[in-house]
């Protein structure tokens, strides 16, 4: 074999070996010490019928089992999947997926480009984690591509003797209990933290108190199912690392209690605040502190709220809460709209999820926010004051025995994970060079022209027979612009969280001749774009961004659904003086000074581009010292609690 420092270079692409050590130093080059060992295996077990393959895989569990380390067993386990990919999904782990494959396996979080193939890559540490026995989890953000990821991977994992299970929301505790007992579980991560307090609180139930508590959670089912669904926290490959770590763990995961006499007076407040919130004005009843988001009610405001009149439920209140209700109020109606950051459903409220654009069910915000929002749409007003149990996140994951994880965009925040979650970033190379194109960035001075422009440009691929994508920030934004392209002729489908039945058709048509999507985040990660028939001769995908996101990271996703494997795409990114971001990122004035230079502005404009990005950095470090706040007050908490003897899970202050 044609081998040099430790690796097969007959088999890996040109340059590959010195962009493996430029790349990421001497980790991952000595992990790939292993790929020239798995190829050397690979013409044995090509010649092996498919029972034969399932039999090699049941001795290596029966290996692991008997305590041989999983460090031994890489390769056999690595080649053994190599072949069941190549056989039963078409796809043979490239050599760059078997090194993310090792890398996640030494507790990394591999940074592999968009449209490597990280789907095929997890097969490879989750089969290694799962002939251990002890069940291996697979988390990502949404039911959605956990359903589809595992489906798709199900046969590999099948042809060497794994099972596979599914947990969805709503899904029934007994069918969670089946999943967890198979040897790979995919699901949300959110679903997996709900797992693990509902078996938390059923555990302590079992043991003693609070009976009544745990049949209030399970809707009446825990006499039937009273075993935890969970064996255990083995493995976890977080898929999407950077998503799930990072902007989900700003929200703990809480079980709430149902509602007792306090909350229906709260009920009460909130309505009353919702209605009465028009009659106080800025800068006369009240100030609004852009940096830190707060409203102070000012002497005048306080009168007004005492001479106010109230329901009577709500003499029990005193002052200062019934103030704090109307700040509240007014906060939500100023920051908080409809088809942004929630929908209503089935007369509930549910969070559109800023980072994906997908309904995030089953979550609230914090701080009577959720229960302000209620207010403000008429709905009926829920309570997760009286909490039973919560966990954050980075709580939840940290209690794995081994964590692992994937992104296509961790880099950004390769130093917030190695901190929180003792975990390096590991990037990986591309498995053929990339040739996706940048073309210029057009600012425009104001959102009617920079629509306009978005228009024009989408309708100049769509001329040529180009498939266009293009990104929106929120769902009232991807529709204001399907209507502007179809007024203009264009025949437009939309991908956001009112359409998430037709997703997989919709991503599979997008790739078409000529067809023009528009979408929010939710055509972000595990958005697998084919190009049509004729596609890659016109030059492949062009995808458009309307704006910048809060992160970086998301714009890099959306961008990344072009050009993926090598095939030929282009990007743009559209902006304006009077973007969200300039005001997240500046404050009041300076954004104004933009928008009123913006409004003097005809046509695109020169040079801004930096003020852009610089606005989404002071965004970006804004998040991350609050998460930095958050976290240190949960351990503070949890200190407190296990210091007095609690458990800091259940016993959670409301
Ligand atoms: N080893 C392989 N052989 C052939 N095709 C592959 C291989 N690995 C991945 N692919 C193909 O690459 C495409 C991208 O895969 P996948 O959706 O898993 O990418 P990803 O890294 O998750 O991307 P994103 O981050 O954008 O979601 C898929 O169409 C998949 O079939």
């Amino acid at each position: 074999m044609d081998t040099k420092r430790g690796m097969d270079v007959s088999r890996v692409p040109r340059g590959w070996t010195r962009s493996v050590r430029a790349v990421a130093g001497d980790r991952l080059a000595k992990w790939a010490a292993c790929l020239p060992k798995i190829a050397e295996l690979e013409p044995a077990l090509q010649k092996l019928a498919d029972h034969q393959l399932r039999k090699e895989s049941l001795g290596l569990r029966y290996r692991a089992r008997s305590g041989e380390p999983l460090d031994r067993l890489l390769v056999e386990a690595f080649a053994l999947c190599r072949e069941a990919g190549r056989r039963k999904l078409g796809m043979r782990h490239f050599d760059v997926q078997l090194l993310g494959g090792a890398a996640v396996h030494h507790r990394s979080i591999v940074e592999m480009q968009t449209g490597e193939g990280k789907t095929l890559t997890a097969t490879l540490p989750m089969y290694l984690a799962a002939i251990e026995g002890k069940g291996a989890h697979l988390a990502t953000v949404n039911d959605y591509l956990a359903r589809r990821d595992a489906e798709w991977m199900k046969p590999l994992y099948e042809a060497l003797g794994m099972t596979v299970g599914i947990i969805q929301g709503q899904q029934p505790q007994d069918d969670r209990r089946k999943a967890y007992a198979c040897d790979v579980t995919y699901g949300t991560a959110n679903e997996m933290g709900f797992d693990f307090l509902r078996d938390r609180l059923l555990l302590r139930t079992l043991s003693g108190g609070q009976q009544d508590l745990f049949g209030q959670m399970m809707g009446g089912a825990a006499g039937k199912s009273d075993e935890p669904v969970q064996r255990g926290l083995h493995f976890m490959l977080v898929d999407e690392a950077d998503s799930i770590l990072i902007d989900e763990a700003r929200t703990p995961l809480i079980i709430s209690a149902l509602p007792g006499e306090d909350e229906q007076i709260a009920a009460e407040a909130y309505r009353w605040a919702a209605e009465v919130k028009t009659k106080f004005v800025e800068d006369e009843h009240f100030e609004y502190e852009h940096d830190e988001r707060s409203i102070e009610l000012s002497l005048a405001g306080r009168q007004l709220v005492r001479g106010l009149p109230k329901p009577a439920a709500m003499d029990r209140l005193p002052l200062s809460v019934i103030y704090e209700y109307v700040t509240r109020s007014i906060k939500v109606s100023r920051e908080m709209f409809l088809n942004r950051q929630y929908v209503v459903r089935d007369g509930e409220i549910v969070i559109v999820d800023e980072f994906t654009g997908r309904l995030a069910e089953g979550r609230k915000w914090r701080a009577g926010i959720h229960q302000a929002v209620e207010a403000q749409e008429g709905v009926e007003i829920t309570f997760a004051t009286n909490q039973a149990a919560r966990i954050t996140v980075q709580d939840l994951f940290l209690r794995y025995e081994r964590l692992g994880g994937m992104t296509g965009t961790a880099s950004t925040s390769s130093r917030e994970l190695r901190k929180i979650y003792t975990v390096h970033v590991e990037p990986v190379p591309t498995n053929r060079p990339p040739v996706r194109q940048q073309l210029p960035t057009l600012v425009f001075g104001d959102a009617e022209q920079k629509w306009q422009g978005v228009v024009e440009d989408a309708l100049a691929q769509h001329a040529i027979g180009r498939p266009v994508l293009i990104g929106t920030r929120s769902i009232d934004k991807s529709e204001k612009l399907a209507g502007m392209l179809a007024e203009r002729g264009g025949a437009v489908t939309i991908l956001n969280a009112k359409h998430v039945e037709r997703e997989a058709e919709i991503v599979a048509a997008a790739g078409e001749m000529g067809k023009i999507t528009v979408a929010t985040n939710m055509a972000g990660r595990g958005t697998d774009i084919r190009l049509g028939p004729g596609v890659l001769e016109v030059g492949g995908l062009h995808v458009i961004c309307t704006e910048l996101h809060e992160a970086q990271r998301i714009d890099r996703q959306l961008i990344g659904r072009c050009g993926r494997q090598g095939d030929p795409g282009t990007y743009r990114q559209f902006l304006a003086l009077d973007d969200e971001i300039l005001l997240g990122g500046y404050g009041p004035k300076k954004s104004e000074r933009l928008k009123r230079r913006g409004a003097e502005a005809t046509g695109p404009i020169k040079g801004l581009e930096s003020v852009f990005r610089k606005a989404q950095q002071r965004v970006e470090r804004r998040h991350f010292r609050d998460r930095k706040v958050m976290l240190y007050h949960e351990k503070e908490r949890q200190k407190v609690q296990r210091q007095m003897g609690q458990d800091p899970y259940l016993d959670t202050p409301g």
